[in-house]
């Protein structure tokens, strides 16, 4: 069985609507609609889809956050319902934006502070808390206010506050939002070793560079419901997006293009011969895999 499983599950918001100064009406807002989900050990499974979607209301049911109308979902056996505590003592929770920290703390303290929220001695907290710091990039600035830190520097924060129980269970709601290009990819290889440490992780993220490079699963959620879902190579062939073998060649004086189906991998070996067959000279060969992000933009339009 998955380490972290949920089947069913199903959410409703329900709100009030404004009509007026005065007037409002009841909205019901059908946030899952049903949804199976599955994420082993070691393995990294993504939630991509439109804002709305459901994404967040999801990864908040498998932190004991909300409660679901229907359904069931365990994390290591425990269920996220009857079982919350125990849940929470194997999980981890990045969200975006993370409200839970003091301002004028500093970003050590905070998670000093977090640590023995988990009852870890205060020492033991600390020990933990400059490991965490040191992880995420934060060193230079860990005896900072948390006030004073940048939108980058609060979501590293927020990493390693997921991290200081040691979790089992990853989930990273947008944890690379408004981190500049090298913080990212320093958060972005944490997540690597992390999952090659044998961490289950459930992440949600518009960058689909990101998913592609993390996931070992993606499922894409469109209004409360997976439309889709499997490896980054299987979503792209499930959505009838094909590798192609690409050749430039020059023919006669004229440089000509040659293009061919390429799912087998083994088509640009033979495309080349076949172009080197008719008297061209090959200056460029490749295969052409359409990313995620094309991918997704073309299938989901303006969903
Ligand atoms: N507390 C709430 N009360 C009412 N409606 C809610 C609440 N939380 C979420 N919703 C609604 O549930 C739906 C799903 O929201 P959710 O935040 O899960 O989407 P999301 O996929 O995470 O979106 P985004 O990509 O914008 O973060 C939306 O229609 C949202 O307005």
């Amino acid at each position: 069985m998955s380490f972290a499983i949920g089947v069913g599950i199903y959410k409703r918001f329900i709100t009030r609507e404004r009509l007026g100064l005065l007037r409002s009406r009841r909205r019901i807002v059908e946030a899952l609609r049903g949804v199976d989900i599955a994420v082993d050990r070691g393995r990294l499974l993504s939630l991509v889809g439109p804002n709305g979607a459901g994404k967040t209301t999801l990864v908040r049911i498998f932190a004991t956050l909300l409660v679901p109308d229907r359904g069931e979902v365990y994390i290591g056996g425990y269920d996220v319902v009857k079982d919350a505590h125990r849940v929470r003592r194997i999980i981890g929770l990045m969200l975006y934006p993370d409200k839970g920290f003091f301002g004028r703390l500093s970003g050590l303290e905070n998670l000093v502070y977090y640590g023995m929220l988990y009852g870890f001695s205060r020492r033991e907290a600390r020990r933990r808390a400059l490991e965490l710091i040191e992880l995420v990039g934060l060193w230079e600035a860990r005896d900072r206010p948390y006030e004073e830190y940048s939108a980058g520097m609060k979501a590293r924060l927020g990493l390693a506050k997921a991290l200081i129980n040691n979790p089992e269970f990853l989930l990273l709601d947008e944890p690379t939002v408004g981190i500049d290009p090298v913080g990212a990819r320093k958060i972005r290889e944490v997540i690597k070793s992390l999952k090659n440490e044998g961490r289950a992780v459930l992440l949600t993220s518009h960058n689909l560079y990101e998913v592609e490079e993390l996931s070992d699963e993606v499922a894409v959620i469109v209004d409360g419901r997976i439309i889709a879902r499997g490896t980054p190579i299987e979503l792209k062939s499930r959505l009838g997006f094909r590798p192609v073998a690409v050749v430039k060649a020059i023919c006669n004086g004229e440089e000509r293009i040659f293009i061919r189906d390429s799912a087998g991998g083994r088509e640009l070996g033979i495309l080349i011969r076949e172009v080197l067959d008719e008297g061209c000279e090959v200056v460029e060969a490749r295969v052409h895999e359409p990313p995620l992000e094309e991918v997704l933009v073309k299938t989901l339009g303006g969903a």
